[in-house]
């Protein structure tokens, strides 16, 4: 398969920490995929790895064919990223800014940078320490897709973005795809890369632990159905029914849980008289929430303020210590 990322066994420690356990990854050219994961779980790591800003502990990256570690700045010309926390000049205009961007990386033409930033609703003449923070990331943005590179790795892009830029973004994500660019978005939220993304990567504590289309992770789906008989429900048949779970019932009422498809289901309780049906939408983000750890039920808010303050400073010290690129221009 043409990829245009290649991982194996890529790792990273932080001294002591391991915040990736040797990924093995394969996204398609001309492909979206949606790296999800909650905090913490290593996907600005990975990202710092794929565009060659982090060495590995071990294992490697291919970008385009590139061996990142080898040849970091053949691959970061090809490459349009857009980092998680994306900071700027702020006593530059936005336009002044982009242009040094773009002289740094060439082949810029400058009526693509206009076109972006029209769609993105940017006013280019505003010096960038005056702009908030949702005009800000687009800045962050327009500088990403501004080269018309082949590969887009973003990480958390639409972060302060209102609803109708969030929207502009995704159609903007979709077009790039479909004339052949590949995108790689990291994301904490399901629905944000649910509408364009062909595969999601689910990582959890430095490890995927599931990849999969959408259509897949649809299967997993869990419907809550309420299923009203005319007599007693037929217990037995119901908890044999391949996919039901949690099965409970209430007078002339079951209520189950079915994953998957309800085919069988269906075909199992014809024979009984069904007096009425009910069933709850498919929540894929339930499905989601599985595999992110039980932290995600009730985040502490406060101590995870604190971890991300240590780990900021743990990564101060760290890119200071390691010969790392993490704190050289982009592209280097
Ligand atoms: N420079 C660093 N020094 C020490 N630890 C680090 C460093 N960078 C990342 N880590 C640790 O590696 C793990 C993965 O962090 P990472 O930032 O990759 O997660 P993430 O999925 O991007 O999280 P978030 O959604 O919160 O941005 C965390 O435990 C983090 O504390």
């Amino acid at each position: 398969m043409d990829a245009a990322i290649r991982t194996r066994g890529l790792r990273k420690e932080f001294r002591g920490t391991v915040a990736l356990h040797g990924l093995d990854l394969v996204v398609p050219r001309g492909s979206v995929f949606g790296y999800l994961g909650p905090n913490g779980a290593g996907k600005t790591t990975t990202i710092r790895l794929l565009t060659g800003l982090l060495r590995p502990t071990a294992g490697r990256a291919e970008v385009l064919g590139l061996d990142v570690t080898r040849a970091p700045d053949a691959a970061q010309r090809r490459i349009g990223y857009l980092p998680g926390r994306f900071v700027a000049y702020a006593d530059l205009s936005s336009a002044d800014y982009l242009r040094f961007l773009a002289a740094l990386r060439g082949g810029v033409a400058w009526r693509e940078v206009e076109r972006l930033a029209d769609r993105f609703d940017l006013d280019l003449g505003q010096r960038i320490g005056t702009l908030s923070h949702g005009n800000r990331q687009k800045v962050g943005l327009v500088q990403a897709f501004m080269h018309r590179p082949d590969l887009l790795v973003l990480d958390e892009p639409t972060t302060g973005l209102d609803p109708l830029m969030q929207q502009e973004f995704l159609t903007l994500v979709t077009e790039e795809a479909k004339a052949g660019t590949t995108l790689f978005l990291s994301s904490h939220i399901l629905s944000e890369v649910e509408a364009v993304a062909d595969t999601v990567g689910i990582l959890r504590a430095g490890e995927l632990v599931r990849t999969a289309t959408i259509p897949e992770l649809r299967e997993r789906v869990v419907r809550r159905w309420d299923l009203t008989f005319t007599g007693a429900p037929p217990a037995e048949v119901l908890a044999s029914c391949p996919g039901v779970r949690d099965l409970r019932l209430h007078g002339n009422t079951a209520h189950l849980a079915l994953v998957g498809s309800a085919g069988e289901l269906l075909r199992a309780i014809a024979p009984y008289g069904v007096e009425n049906l009910e069933t709850h939408e498919p929540d894929l983000a339930s499905v989601f929430l599985r595999y992110y750890t039980d932290r995600q039920d009730g985040p502490d808010q406060g101590r995870d303020q604190d971890r991300d303050q240590a780990r900021d400073q743990a990564r101060d010290q760290e890119s200071r210590q390691e010969p790392d690129r993490e704190d050289q221009p982009w592209p280097a």
